[in-house]
């Protein structure tokens, strides 16, 4: 999550990039390491941004989900769950902690609560959506991923 370091130009560059993908984005998953606080400690200015820039626009609730990833790494935790769980009620946002190196049903549940926070209005304009939809597509990549590893 974190940008090195950057020249000013590339920094604003960076900056502005950023900010087109949060303005093209509906929903957001914010994925932070429970190895490393780093990227942890870096969400609550990342989520303040990006409801500055989306509930700034109009007065909806921007969908928000918060993942601690590497669950499997049980000796390597520097994050707490109960930390997360608190951040994520802290900012409203909804909050899971997944392995993706050890299974795709985490990745699921995420990808099925974060269409959750969507309003049904919107999923209904976009064809092949809603909570089944999304989940069905998701399930159809990460069972592609797994067997062209295989
Ligand atoms: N044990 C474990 N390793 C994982 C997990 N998720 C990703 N990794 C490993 O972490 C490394 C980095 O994963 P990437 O997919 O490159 O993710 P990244 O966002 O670049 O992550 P960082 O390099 O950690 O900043 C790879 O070696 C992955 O295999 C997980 O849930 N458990």
């Amino acid at each position: 999550m974190g940008s090195g370091s950057l020249r000013p130009m590339e920094q604003a560059e960076e900056g502005s990039s950023e900010e087109k993908r949060i303005q093209w984005a509906d929903s957001f998953v914010l994925v932070y390491s429970i190895c490393d606080r780093a990227s942890f400690n870096i969400l609550p200015l990342k989520i303040q941004f990006i409801k500055a820039a989306k509930e700034g626009q109009n007065q909806e609730k921007v969908p928000i989900v918060i993942v601690g990833n590497k669950r499997d790494l049980h000796h390597q935790r520097v994050v707490s769950s109960e930390e997360g769980r608190l951040l994520a009620l802290s900012l409203d946002c909804g909050f899971y902690e997944v392995s993706a190196a050890e299974a795709y049903h985490g990745a699921l549940m995420v990808f099925h609560g974060l269409a959750e926070r969507i309003p049904d209005t919107k999923l209904a304009l976009k064809k092949g959506t809603g909570i089944r939809g999304i989940v069905k597509t998701m399930s159809a990549v990460f069972a592609r991923k797994r067997t062209d590893s295989l």
